[in-house]
């Protein structure tokens, strides 16, 4: 139902309007290559006579700003973009910013939610020129961590940070603040990534898919070439939508409840915003004899090591096998494309030595599952300072293999390209600005 709503939410953007976004895009994404992160030089335009509309025609340079509201943490993107007259915009550079935790922490104190968010809304204010503030975007999505809050909850932070966003300078319309639908996440980023890589220009192209590992859930979104996929797949699962004369009927799903965070509660067995009062979760993902505690959504609980028994690999993979049993659907085509990994997928392997922590790299499932049966084997003399990292890197071990990976897959790990953070941001703010374009037809 909800991709549904999705899909017409989408082809709502009007074939026309992103038929122009889109040929702009790629117009954009060929032109900039050379120009990412070299915006010296470029005429800012800083007259009067701007105004929403001339966005995409007389300006030359424009921004937009994104704020990702994620069960870990919020984060400010601001995004310049450059345009001649008679030319296409392109993106010449990121502004990035982020801060923990996550607005959901602030469920229970609203107001303390607003130091925070007004902080990242200094950042934009020293980015974007001031003349242009009124004419600039800002926008809020929230994902996973406001999801799993109770609506009410969730609607009084999203009220208050509303309220923060009209006393800005900036420009704001009624929808500026809300929670992003899970299967929007999957397309955004997928959009994103394939944007970044050059692969929008041309449909003939094979498209990348992407992976996204947050706190709260995680996504997974790719362009089937097989109609078997879209005929086989569960409902909900597939989205479509227009993009450069063409139809995109994309796999999307994202998986409440499974994001890192709120796997290891369910592994630790745990149950989302409910305190264990004083009882210990025991886990078999712990290193044994190890004792502590550990805050999820504002809990505080008491964690423990089981008795060593069997070794910790094993006994912790039976755990996270159950715990993901018949959670996840595999699409079998996934094991012939090419992947993006996000998030937690590129920190857990960076944390684990696996790939460097500012270049990123390539790994296989095989990669994680050595990585994990290492970690968890050095765990059973010693906790080191990462108790979770033999639960994290088991999961990750699972979860790529339930999705249909083969052990011998191999995923890219970026969290930049051209200087650009790969997020769904980008591909989020692509579509606002699209469909602020709408409005003026
Ligand atoms: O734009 C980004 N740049 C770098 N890391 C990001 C970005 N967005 C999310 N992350 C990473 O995502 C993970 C947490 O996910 P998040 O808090 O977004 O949960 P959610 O997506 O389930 O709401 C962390 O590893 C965090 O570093
Ligand atoms: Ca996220």
């Amino acid at each position: 139902m909800e991709a549904m709503k999705m899909s017409k939410r989408f082809f709502a953007f009007g074939i026309s309007a992103c038929i122009a976004i889109y040929v702009a895009y790629i117009k954009w994404r060929l032109d900039s290559k050379p120009l990412m992160g070299a915006t010296e030089g470029i005429a800012e335009s800083r007259g009067d006579k701007l105004n929403h509309q001339a966005m995409t025609t007389d300006l030359s340079v424009f921004y937009g700003i994104m704020f990702d509201a994620g069960s870990t943490g919020t984060r400010i993107h601001i995004f310049k973009f450059t345009q001649q007259p008679r030319e296409t915009p392109k993106l010449t550079h990121e502004t990035f910013k982020a801060l923990k935790p996550g607005l959901s922490a602030y469920a229970d104190d609203v107001e303390k939610s607003a130091q925070g968010i007004e902080e990242l809304l200094e950042v934009a204010k020293k980015e974007v020129p001031m003349e242009l503030w009124k004419f600039t975007p800002l926008v809020l999505k929230a994902t996973a961590g406001l999801r799993l809050l109770p609506g009410e909850k969730a609607q009084k932070l999203l009220d208050k940070v509303k309220e923060i966003f009209q006393a800005s300078p900036f420009f704001v319309r009624d929808d500026c603040v809300s929670i992003m639908n899970g299967t929007d996440e999957g397309i955004s980023a997928w959009i994103t990534i394939n944007f970044l890589t050059g692969r929008l220009d041309d449909p003939q192209k094979r498209s990348v898919g992407m992976l996204d590992l947050g706190g709260g859930s995680t996504q997974i979104t790719f362009l089937p070439r097989a109609e078997e996929t879209l005929q086989t797949s569960p409902a909900g699962h597939t989205t479509s939508f227009q993009m450069f004369n063409h139809t995109y009927k994309l796999y999307s799903y994202s998986y409440l409840g499974l994001g890192l965070m709120s796997a290891r509660l369910a592994i630790l067995g745990g149950v989302e915003g409910k305190p264990s009062e004083g009882e210990e979760l025991i886990s078999p993902c712990l290193p044994p004899g190890f004792k502590s505690e550990w805050q999820h959504a504002e809990i505080v609980y008491k964690i423990k090591g089981q008795k060593a028994g069997e070794p910790l690999y094993e006994s912790c993979s039976n755990k996270v096998a159950k715990m993901l049993y018949k959670k996840v659907h595999k699409a079998e085509e996934v094991k012939d494309l090419d992947f993006y990994t996000f998030s937690y997928y590129y920190d857990r392997a960076a944390e684990a030595g696996l790939i460097d922590k500012e270049k990123g790299g390539s790994l296989t499932v095989s990669d994680f599952e050595i990585a994990a049966k290492y970690v968890c084997k050095t765990m059973e003399i010693s906790p080191g300072s990462s108790p979770f990292l033999c639960m994290d890197l088991t999961y990750i071990t699972f979860l790529l293999q339930e999705l249909g990976f083969p052990k011998s897959q191999a995923f890219k790990l970026a969290r930049k390209i051209n200087n650009v953070e790969t997020s769904w941001a980008l591909g989020a703010t692509f579509h606002y600005i699209d469909s602020l374009n709408r409005l003026q037809y």
